[in-house]
């Protein structure tokens, strides 16, 4: 990425062994195609924030990011993508912004949705995490190997 470059942050939402697809209602050239819900970081916010943030205000949810998935993919208009995965702590997902309809899907589902082209690498990347940690940053307790160390 560039300096000019400018950051769309989306999230691997895993929750029980499962992925949040989300497909997006706009703008004209997406609508309908499957995508990882996030948004454009604004000037200043950390990315980790802004996903934190994005997840609120779209799905009306309380997730934690868990860690960076490797890798970014140019989008239009100077954008790059970047993904965390992230767990899902309070709320059910509802498509409140951006979204006409969320699914959440099995490792063995993913490839039932039209995602968006950009989105194919991350998501492979999400379902093979799935399959290793079915359950991200499980209970309270119990030692948990999926979680991210020194992330701070
Ligand atoms: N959120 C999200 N956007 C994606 C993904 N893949 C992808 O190409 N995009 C594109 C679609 C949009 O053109 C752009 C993100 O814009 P957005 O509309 O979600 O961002 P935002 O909520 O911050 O919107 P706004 O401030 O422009 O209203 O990136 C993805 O996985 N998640």
């Amino acid at each position: 990425m560039t300096d000019r470059d400018r950051v769309v942050v989306a999230g691997a939402l895993l929750d029980r062994g499962r992925l949040l697809a989300a497909r997006r209602s706009a703008p004209e050239e997406v609508a309908g195609r499957w995508e990882l819900p996030g948004g454009k970081v604004e000037p200043g916010e950390r990315p980790e924030d802004a996903l934190v943030r994005e997840l609120r205000e779209e799905l009306g949810v309380l997730a934690e990011p868990l860690a960076r998935i490797p890798g970014e993919w140019p989008l239009k208009r100077g954008y790059v993508l970047r993904v965390w995965t992230a767990r899902l702590l309070s709320g059910e997902p509802r498509p409140l912004e951006d979204h006409d309809e969320l699914r959440w899907l099995g490792p063995d589902e993913t490839d039932d949705v039209d995602w968006l082209d950009q989105d194919r690498p991350a998501v492979a990347e999400a379902v093979r995490l799935l399959r290793e940690h079915p359950f991200p940053g499980a209970a309270a307790g119990t030692p948990d190997t999926s979680r991210p160390t020194g992330r701070h």
